[in-house]
C-alpha cells in the first residue's frame, strides 16, 4: 500500500514514521520544504498510485479547509480523502460536499494520542461509508495501538461521526485534566501534606483514580516539581467549546466539563472584571471593604 500524508508536524510526522514502520509506503507533504518528500500538492498526488488515498494531518478551520479544496482539484473519481486533524464535526459536511462533487470518498478521523501516537499507537474514531472505511483499514490497523481492533479503533457512524466522538473525547478530557489539577490544589494547599508528588505517584496504581492522564501529571510533577517553571495560563482548540455547544444544542447537562472550559478562559485573566463588579457591589450595598488596585494594593483594604 502506498498513501499520501499532508502535515508532517508533531502528528503527521509520527504517524508517517509509524505507517512506514508497518510496511505501508507513505509520499509526504509539508508546506516546510525541509520534511516534505515532494514540493506541492500536485507533486504528492503525482506520486500516488491510483485509486489514491490522502491523509490530511494540518491545522484545522481554514487550512485544513483550504487543503480540501486543493485536493478536490487535483484528485480523481474514486480516491479517497482521510481528514484526522482536529476538525469540528460540522466541518466534515463541507468537505465531503466539496470532494463528492468530482467523485472524490471522504473519511473524517479522529484522532487521539498526541506526540506518544508512535511508540503507543493512536485512538482512532472514524466516520463514513464502511465501503471506504475497509478500504482504508491497513492504515488504520497500522495506526492504532496493538491488541484488538475495537480497542483503539471505531467506525461510529456516518461522516462526521467520527470527529464528533473526538470532540466529545476531548470535553471529557478537560473534566479530568481539572478534577486532577483541583486535587493537586488542595493537596499542595494544606499544611500537613508533606508529599504532593508521592500521594498522586501512589495513586497509579491500584486505586479508582488511577489512568494515563495521571501518570502524565506525575511525570509532570518530577519534571517540575511544583511547577515552578511555568504559568497557569491554558489556551484551547476549540473541541471543548463545541462539546458545550453541542451539550447546549441537545439539551445535555454538562456542569463539570463546562466548568473545565470556564477555568481555562478564567486561566488568561490576570484580575477578573467580573470579580472586581463583585467587590464593588459588595462595597456599594454593604460598605464591605475592597481591596485598592493602587500602589498600596494587597497591603490595606480600603474600604
Ligand atoms: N498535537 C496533538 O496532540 C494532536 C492530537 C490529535 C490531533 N491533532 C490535530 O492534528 C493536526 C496536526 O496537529 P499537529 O500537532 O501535528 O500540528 P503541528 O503544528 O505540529 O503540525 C502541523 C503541520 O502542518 C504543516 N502545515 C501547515 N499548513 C500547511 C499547508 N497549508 N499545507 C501543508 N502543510 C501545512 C505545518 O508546517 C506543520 O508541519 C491538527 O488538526 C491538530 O488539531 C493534534
Ligand atoms: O486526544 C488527544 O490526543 C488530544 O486531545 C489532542 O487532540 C490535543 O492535545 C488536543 O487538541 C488539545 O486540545 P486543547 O488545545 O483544546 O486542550
Amino acid at each position: 500500500m502506498h498513501i499520501g500524508m499532508i502535515g508532517l508536524g508533531r502528528m503527521g510526522g509520527n504517524m508517517y514514521k509509524r505507517l512506514s514502520e508497518a510496511g505501508i509506503k507513505v509520499t509526504g507533504y509539508d508546506r516546510d520544504p525541509a520534511v516534505s518528500d515532494v514540493a506541492s500538492v500536485a507533486e504528492l498526488v503525482e506520486a500516488l498510485p491510483a485509486p489514491r488515498i490522502v491523509w490530511v494531518m494540518v491545522p484545522s478551520g481554514d487550512i485544513t479547509r483550504g487543503t480540501v479544496e486543493e485536493l478536490g482539484n487535483l484528485l480523481s473519481e474514486g480516491d479517497l480523502v482521510i481528514e484526522g486533524g482536529n476538525s469540528r464535526f460540522s466541518d466534515d459536511f463541507e468537505h465531503a460536499k466539496v470532494l463528492s462533487a468530482k467523485g472524490i470518498e471522504y473519511v473524517d478521523c479522529g484522532v487521539s494520542g498526541g506526540v506518544w501516537g508512535l511508540k503507543n499507537g493512536y485512538g482512532l474514531m472514524v466516520g463514513g461509508d464502511a465501503k471506504n472505511v475497509e478500504r482504508a483499514l491497513p492504515v488504520f490497523d497500522a495506526l492504532r495501538p496493538e491488541g484488538p481492533r475495537e480497542e483503539g479503533f471505531v467506525h461510529v457512524g456516518e461522516i462526521g461521526a467520527g470527529h464528533y466522538a473526538k470532540m466529545v473525547h476531548n470535553g471529557i478530557e478537560y473534566g479530568l485534566m481539572q478534577a486532577y489539577a483541583e486535587g493537586y490544589e488542595l493537596l499542595a494547599a494544606k499544611d500537613i501534606v508533606k508529599d504532593v508528588t508521592g500521594s498522586f505517584k501512589a495513586w497509579t496504581r491500584g486505586t479508582v483514580v488511577r489512568s494515563w492522564l495521571l501518570d502524565l501529571l506525575v511525570k509532570g510533577l518530577e519534571e517540575d516539581p511544583g511547577f515552578s517553571q511555568i504559568t497557569g495560563y491554558v489556551n484551547d482548540s476549540g473541541e471543548g467549546r463545541w462539546t458545550i455547544e453541542e451539550c447546549i444544542a441537545n439539551a445535555v447537562p454538562a456542569p463539570v466539563m463546562t466548568a473545565a472550559l470556564y477555568a481555562r478562559f478564567t486561566s488568561r485573566q490576570d484580575d477578573s472584571p467580573a470579580m472586581k463588579a463583585v467587590a464593588a457591589l459588595r462595597n456599594q450595598f454593604g460598605g464591605h471593604a475592597v481591596t485598592s488596585a493602587g500602589p498600596t494594593s494587597g497591603a490595606g483594604a480600603v474600604k
